[in-house]
């Protein structure tokens, strides 16, 4: 059976849920289908989470870190944690940050010990699927690689998402439903 896949973020000013879109490219070019739910808009039961096998999340940095709203999310999950109904399930991570060094990889590091505490299995966009991308030196894009896609909004939210980060957005949606897939087959 196929996998359900849920893409949950937190946005403020659309660039994470421009990637958001492009993970979910991603994901229908695997021969997945994925929904994208917003953190305290459209998420409003938390339990929603144990439907799904993977989960992507998309969070736009604050301070280095996921923002409050991510953290009252989860903050909320203490009946799933309890029962365990998460552990075992599979979480990515994309990310978005004003600038170069503002905290892609710190942010995504954070999220590790929430997916710990729920046995999660943090899925690593790595490197494999599409090294000369994710290693492009020649324009400047996002990304915590290689934990996950992401992009730069700029200090005053003018920048979006380019091709390039939007592409590299798409590959890790389609090597996390490929992922996920496999890994729920076993
Ligand atoms: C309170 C606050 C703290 C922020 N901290 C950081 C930061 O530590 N590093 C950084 O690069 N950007 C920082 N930003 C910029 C946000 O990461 C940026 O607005 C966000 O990635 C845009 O994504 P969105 O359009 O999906 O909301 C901060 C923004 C706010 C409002």
């Amino acid at each position: 059976m196929a996998p359900k896949i849920a893409i949950v973020i937190y946005t403020t000013f659309g660039h994470v849920a421009k990637l958001a879109e492009a993970e979910k490219k991603g994901i229908e070019a695997a021969g997945g289908q994925a929904t994208i739910y917003q953190i305290a808009e459209t998420l409003s039961e938390d339990v929603l989470l144990a439907q799904f096998d993977g989960v992507l999340y998309g969070i736009p940095t604050r301070f280095g870190n996921f923002p409050a709203q991510w953290k009252t999310f989860w903050d909320a999950t203490s009946p799933l944690w309890i029962y365990g109904s998460l552990y075992g399930k599979f979480a990515g991570v994309f990310i978005s940050t004003s600038s170069h060094g503002g905290g892609q990889e710190s942010t995504a590091l954070a999220t590790i010990s929430t997916f710990t505490h729920h046995g999660i299995s943090f899925v690593p966009f790595g490197y494999a699927h599409s090294f000369s991308k994710l290693t492009n030196l020649t324009e400047v894009h996002g990304g915590a690689l290689p934990w996950g896609a992401g992009t730069f909004s700029g200090s005053d939210g003018s920048r979006q998402p380019t091709a390039l980060e939007l592409e590299i957005a798409e590959i890790q949606g389609k090597a996390f439903y490929v992922h996920v897939a496999k890994s729920s087959q076993k």
